[in-house]
């Protein structure tokens, strides 16, 4: 193994990460599973999300031939030649971006096309795509995982015991809601085999996601990394599961419920080897959302712990940070 002094040109303002050896961080085998129509789902997604921030759907009935269309078109325009690529971009903040992420200067191991959605989920006319062929796979994969993060802010709503059952989901599924669909492509990166062992390439920067929750899909190839809440946030790679949804809480979800439910700091570390694929769809509420917690989370005389604000303020603050910024920490009371 050759150890450089520097790191090659081709990953200069890609930041290096200290990654966990194997003997310091065992993966994240305990990753919660929950099968959503079982008894006693609510509970475990309550659960799941106040220990974790995190878990991964099962059993979900999203037919593989929706992800697998979804994937296989990815898959087509990534490969295809850059220039048809840079028609689409530079993503600011939606369509194709290369490297870099968000306006602020972060930049990551991979390329990625952001789109909006309309009321009715379906891509937006303000997002560039590539094709009506993708567009339409984006949508039929979007109908079916947007579904799925209603069914999970359902079983939130109901493990919470809030009332009424769509007073989370609903945020999500009114006709001005805010929602966004990533799909990323980390290249190989075959540069990692000339650095320390000790060494990775950030593929996605470290962060929290300002919406309620994430439903993330990726192929087979390992990256993603959680921090954990407890013991001093360690990081622990998540082992990839092509046939589950993995569910992110996001700030939105963690104010809603006054810090009960934490969103989770995660990444994504290059693979020296193998492409990853994913794909996420972002559950945000409308603008004029207010995004305080809900009254029936609060305890006897418990306050909130956040001051009060919109969506659309949120996000605003949201794009003028960096990545890995705590954007919920001005928003704190005290
Ligand atoms: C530095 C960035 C990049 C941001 C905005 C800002 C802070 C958080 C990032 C995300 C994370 C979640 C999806 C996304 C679409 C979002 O809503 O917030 C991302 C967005 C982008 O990738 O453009
Ligand atoms: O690719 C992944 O697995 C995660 C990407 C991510 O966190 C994002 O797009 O916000």
């Amino acid at each position: 193994m050759v150890v450089l002094a520097k790191p090659p040109p081709a990953l200069d303002q890609i930041s290096l990460l200290r990654c966990p050896q194997p003997g310091d961080a065992a993966s994240f085998f305990g990753v919660p599973a929950v099968d959503l129509s079982s008894p006693g789902a609510a509970l475990a997604v309550v659960d799941a999300c106040e220990r974790f921030g995190f878990f991964k759907v099962v059993n979900h009935g999203v037919p593989t031939g929706v992800v697998d269309r979804l994937e296989a078109e990815a898959v087509r325009f990534f490969a295809s030649p850059q220039a048809d690529k840079d028609a689409c971009g530079p993503a600011n903040p939606l369509g194709y971006g290369n490297k870099r992420i968000g306006r602020n200067g972060d930049m990551g191991w991979l390329e990625y096309l952001l789109l909006a959605l309309d009321g009715a989920s379906s891509v937006s006319k303000a997002s560039p795509v590539p094709s009506s062929s993708l567009r339409d796979a984006v949508n039929q994969y979007v109908a079916a995982v947007r579904g799925l993060a209603t069914s999970v802010l359902e079983a939130v709503a109901e493990g919470l015991g809030v009332a009424p059952r769509d007073a989370l989901s609903g945020m999500v599924t009114d006709a001005a809601s805010d929602q966004v669909f990533r799909i990323n492509h980390y290249p190989a990166c075959p540069l990692l085999q000339r650095l320390p062992d000790s060494c990775g390439v950030t593929g996605f920067g470290e962060h929290t996601d300002p919406q309620l929750v994430s439903v993330l899909r990726s192929n087979g190839t390992a990256g993603l990394q959680v921090a954990l809440h407890d013991d001093g946030g360690r990081w622990v790679p998540v082992p990839p599961d092509r046939d589950a949804f993995f569910v992110i809480v996001g700030d939105s979800l963690q104010v809603l419920t006054n810090g009960r439910l934490k969103s989770v700091r995660h990444r994504v570390v290059a693979n020296s080897l193998k492409p990853r694929v994913s794909m996420i769809y972002f559950a945000g509420p409308a603008p004029a959302q207010r995004i305080a917690p809900l009254p029936q989370v609060l305890g006897h005389g418990e306050q909130s712990l956040y001051r009060d604000f919109t969506w659309g303020d949120y996000k605003k603050a949201a794009y003028r940070s960096r990545l890995g910024d705590n954007r919920l920490d001005p928003f704190r009371i005290q």
